[in-house]
């Protein structure tokens, strides 16, 4: 089937990627002409595991290209839009690209042969859809919602195989039929591996995207909470996760207590859920801003923490950040909790040397005013602290023996060190809620 992905970053690129590997031919519409080269090209834009390699064999086998312009869509029978919706200033999600993605796309709907369908992958406001339906049916397309739940890190195996799959469909009954039928056609080699696929109306579908998200950043900062009580009493919060998520009705997952979730996702999914809850008069969500406040707290606590060690003033010494994505084998830096703690640090006066397997060499070029070093050795080296920031295997692996800092202190905001291997190095070892 001809398909086209509008708006190529984490989401869009590599759904058109996974896609293209099953069998369609696809084409990626962005409007920013730097990613649409790289892309073009085969390059990822962004470290994913897996992803650049199926770009790479998509695009030589002819069935993925990228293009800036709308007007290549026009023989596509299913258009999938996964442009960003980020933060606005007030928390509310910014729908300024969704709004100016339809408007690109409608003038070109119903071209192909066969119905035209218009599929929501991104994460919006709930009424969203409703609110476009009446566009898209004009333009001579039908819409339907099926939102996007891929981790970062995971997003290939995610897209290519799904917890779940689900479609928000409209109340009309005939099209309702005809877009699920048509997707289901998309997906049929996801769907016949056995994934589930439920169906449901707008905006139940818009709201398991959000409450999903909520839920999650509910447990991180719900363990968090833990780990500070923790530290107050002398227990572990590593301990206390393990026994209570041996409780199949609580689950292990989700239970890392640190330094806070971060991303592109959650920090901004739950706050323009609550946003978007406040404007219906709901105060449902107000639990929400606990969440937001705890996750906050340990950010600045980690920070804290390395000031404390270094007897509350960090001026023009050196410290260094293991970590800058906003989680491993990702170069994602958006809200990133590794680099606002390097920040918080860099501000108090510290000579702060922050390094990442990934996101090191895109912070150095983008960033230069952070001073990025090649390795953990480097950074490490004459540091007066160290903080593990982002749990890279390569950085869980290090051996502390083998390390020459001015002092032997580690914050190990992230709980994936062996307190005991660093304790017997001579390290005095802070763990989050497990000191
Ligand atoms: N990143 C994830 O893991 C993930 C997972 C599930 C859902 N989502 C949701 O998917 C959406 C996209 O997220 P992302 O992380 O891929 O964002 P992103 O910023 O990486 O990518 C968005 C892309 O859209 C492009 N774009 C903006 N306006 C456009 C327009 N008018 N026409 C064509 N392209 C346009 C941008 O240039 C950019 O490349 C968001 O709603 C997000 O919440 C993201
Ligand atoms: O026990 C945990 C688990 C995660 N995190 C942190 O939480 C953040 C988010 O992690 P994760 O959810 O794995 O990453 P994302 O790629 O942002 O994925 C989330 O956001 C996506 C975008 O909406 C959804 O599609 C996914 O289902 C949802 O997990 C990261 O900073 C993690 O370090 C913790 O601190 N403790």
């Amino acid at each position: 089937m001809n398909i086209s992905v509008i708006g190529c970053g984490y989401l869009g690129a590599v759904h058109a990627a996974c896609m293209a590997e099953i069998g369609h031919t696809v084409v990626g519409v962005d409007v920013d002409e730097e990613k649409v080269g790289l892309l073009s090209a085969g390059q990822a834009p962004f470290h994913e595991p897996d992803f650049e390699e199926l770009l790479a064999k998509n695009v030589d086998a002819g069935r993925l290209r990228f293009t800036t312009d709308f007007a290549e869509v026009a023989d596509s029978q299913v258009h999938f839009i996964g442009v960003g919706t980020p933060e606005a200033a007030d928390g509310s999600a910014d729908m300024t690209y969704m709004t100016s993605a339809v408007q690109s796309l409608l003038p070109h709907l119903g071209k192909a042969e066969g119905h035209s369908i218009v599929v929501g992958k991104s994460t919006v406001p709930v009424g969203t859809a409703d609110s476009i339906e009446d566009a898209v049916v004009e333009a001579g397309g039908i819409l339907i919602w099926n939102p996007e739940f891929l981790r970062e890190s995971f997003a290939v195996q995610d897209t290519l195989r799904p917890d779940r799959l689900v479609y928000g469909v409209s109340k009309d009954e005939e099209r309702a039929q005809v877009s699920q039928d048509i997707l289901d056609e998309v997906y049929a080699n996801i769907i016949g591996a056995g994934v589930v696929r439920l169906v449901m109306d707008f905006p139940t579908a818009e709201l398991v995207k959000v409450s999903a998200n909520s839920f999650l950043a509910t447990k991180i900062s719900f363990i968090n909470a833990m780990a500070e009580i923790c530290d107050a009493t002398g227990a572990d919060v590593t301990k206390l996760a393990e026994a209570i998520g041996m409780d199949d009705r609580i689950g292990k997952k989700f239970l890392r207590a640190g330094i806070g979730y971060g991303g592109g996702c959650l920090p901004k999914d739950t706050r323009a859920f609550q946003a978007r809850t406040e404007q219906l008069g709901l105060h449902s969500l107000d639990f929400l801003t606990a969440i937001n406040e705890i996750n906050d707290r340990r950010r600045n606590h980690s920070a804290e923490l390395a000031i404390e060690a270094l007897g509350g003033d960090v001026a023009g010494k050196k410290i260094a950040v293991l970590g800058a994505a906003f989680k491993p084998n990702s170069d994602d830096m958006r809200n990133s909790p590794a680099l606002d703690i390097a920040k918080t640090l860099a501000d108090a006066g510290a000579t702060v040397v922050v390094t990442d397997p990934a996101a090191g060499p895109v912070l150095q070029r983008k960033r230069p005013e952070i001073t990025v070093a090649a390795n953990a050795h480097d950074a490490i080296n004459n540091s007066e602290v160290t903080l593990l920031l982002t749990e890279w295997d390569v950085f869980k692996n290090l051996d502390p023996t083998t390390l020459a800092p001015a002092n032997k202190i580690i914050i190990d905001g992230r709980n994936a060190l062996d307190p005991q291997v660093w304790k017997d190095a001579g390290w005095d070892y802070y763990g989050m809620g497990r000191s």
